[in-house]
């Protein structure tokens, strides 16, 4: 079975013109379950996010008839047990996945732990709406005296971050300069005519929209991403070039009531 998905894979790359390329955002974290600020912080998926990848992320994928020979994920954990669900699901587990700090969430600085409705009753919600969404807008810096920054600084899955790049807070801007690097690993793949899913998070699934599409500062603040639903791209396999719209994958009410959960500042 392996050995045919194989073959075939092989040989369709071989014939193909035109190449898909998926983009995920992990199933809900517990944290987001809380409406809490996560950044670099490794909350786990719910009980409800991993459903969701099974149910919603790893379904409609199937009912597309999507498959993958190669995924790229993140360091954190609610993204690699996304992965893990899905391909699992989709009878895939052999598919080779590459895990990439770059591909980590935004660092959040000392906003990290803290529940969105409360920092905006603190500070006003213009002032946390600008935070999360103008693009270069940088929270401010986590300090030790954050429950969470230990847990950040020495959690084993970051050994590979450079001293001095390690993040005490991001803006977009700065999350998507550091997600480029990867970004021209993932073209490449797929223009080689590799079938590729990214499964990452919000802001950089915005970071690479951003990129993908050209859109400007002002038009990527107004882009929300809903946990667990697949973003499809198409590309001429030849120049490179976008050939369609992006896609969503999955029941159009669904996304759109989730699309503005993510984009309110929540309870
Ligand atoms: O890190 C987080 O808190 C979330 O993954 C993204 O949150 P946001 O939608 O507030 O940017």
């Amino acid at each position: 079975m392996v050995i045919f998905k194989f073959l075939r894979s092989k040989l369709s790359q071989f014939m193909m013109k035109t190449n898909r390329l998926v983009l995920l955002r992990h199933g809900e974290s517990e944290f987001n379950q809380l409406n809490k600020f996560c950044g670099w912080h490794d909350a786990p998926l719910s009980k409800g996010g991993m459903e969701d990848a099974r149910k919603i992320a790893a379904l409609n994928l199937l009912n597309a008839n999507l498959e993958f020979d190669k995924v790229y994920t993140s360091t954190l954990c609610r993204a690699q047990t996304t992965t893990d669900i899905i391909l699992r699901e989709m009878k895939s587990s052999f598919v080779p996945v590459e895990s990439h700090w770059r591909l980590n969430e935004r660092h959040y600085g000392n906003l990290t732990g803290f529940n969105k409705r409360q920092m905006s009753d603190q500070y006003g919600e213009a002032q946390v709406q600008n935070w999360r969404r103008a693009f270069d807008s940088m929270p401010p810096s986590i300090t030790p005296q954050n429950p969470y920054y230990f847990g950040i600084r020495n959690n084993p899955s970051f050994s590979d971050v450079p001293a001095d790049q390690f993040p005490f807070a991001e803006s977009m801007h700065m999350c998507s300069d550091r997600v480029l690097p990867v970004w021209d690993e993932i073209k490449k793949d797929m223009l080689n005519g590799k079938r590729v899913l990214v499964c990452t998070h919000g802001t950089v699934v915005r970071a690479l929209i951003k990129h993908i599409e050209g859109l400007s500062d002002e038009a990527i603040s107004k882009v929300n991403i809903p946990n667990c639903v697949p973003c499809v791209y198409e590309f001429d396999i030849k120049t490179g070039k976008l050939i369609s719209p992006m896609t969503y994958l999955g029941d159009p009410e669904y996304i759109k009531a989730k699309t503005e959960q993510v984009a309110s500042i929540g309870n």
